[in-house]
């Protein structure tokens, strides 16, 4: 099975980061999520979080951080999250694609509620 490459946007405000519901009938559905997508044939990682990030919840990312990859195989699928903190940006986070979204103090975050890939994105943010 082909991996596929995610561009992850881990973007903080003070002690919150900002998180989006999944629809329904997208891969993971129901749960919430660090917006971004899949990194786009041609295009460097940075690119695709920037173009992600804009088209998703319309903010224009000034400064990213890598923070760690991690590989996971859902078994219907196989991804390879590129995740990134995104600590200055412009313009106030909204879900553009109508989706749900929130800023949540880090303290609050619950691994349970997002793809199991994330277990440890929250595990290294709430350290
Ligand atoms: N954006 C995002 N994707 C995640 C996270 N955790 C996780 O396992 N994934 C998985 C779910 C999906 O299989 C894949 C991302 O795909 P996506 O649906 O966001 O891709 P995309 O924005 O390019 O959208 P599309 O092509 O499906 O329209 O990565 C996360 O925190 N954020
Ligand atoms: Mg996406």
């Amino acid at each position: 099975m082909k991996e596929i490459h995610v561009a992850v946007g881990v973007v903080l405000k003070q002690e919150q980061v900002y998180i989006c519901k999944r629809p329904d009938d997208k891969h993971q559905g129901g749960k919430w999520e660090f917006p971004g997508g899949k990194v786009d044939k041609g295009e460097t990682v940075t690119q695709a979080l920037a173009r992600e990030l804009k088209e998703e919840i319309g903010i224009l990312v000034a400064a990213s951080l890598p923070l760690m990859v991690i590989s996971h195989d859902y078994g219907d699928k196989r991804v390879l999250l590129d995740v990134h903190t995104v600590s200055e940006f412009t313009g106030e986070p909204e879900g553009l694609e109508g989706q749900e979204g929130k800023w949540v103090k880090l303290s609050a975050l619950v691994a349970e509620d997002f793809p199991a890939a994330n277990v440890a994105i929250i595990e290294k943010l709430i350290k």
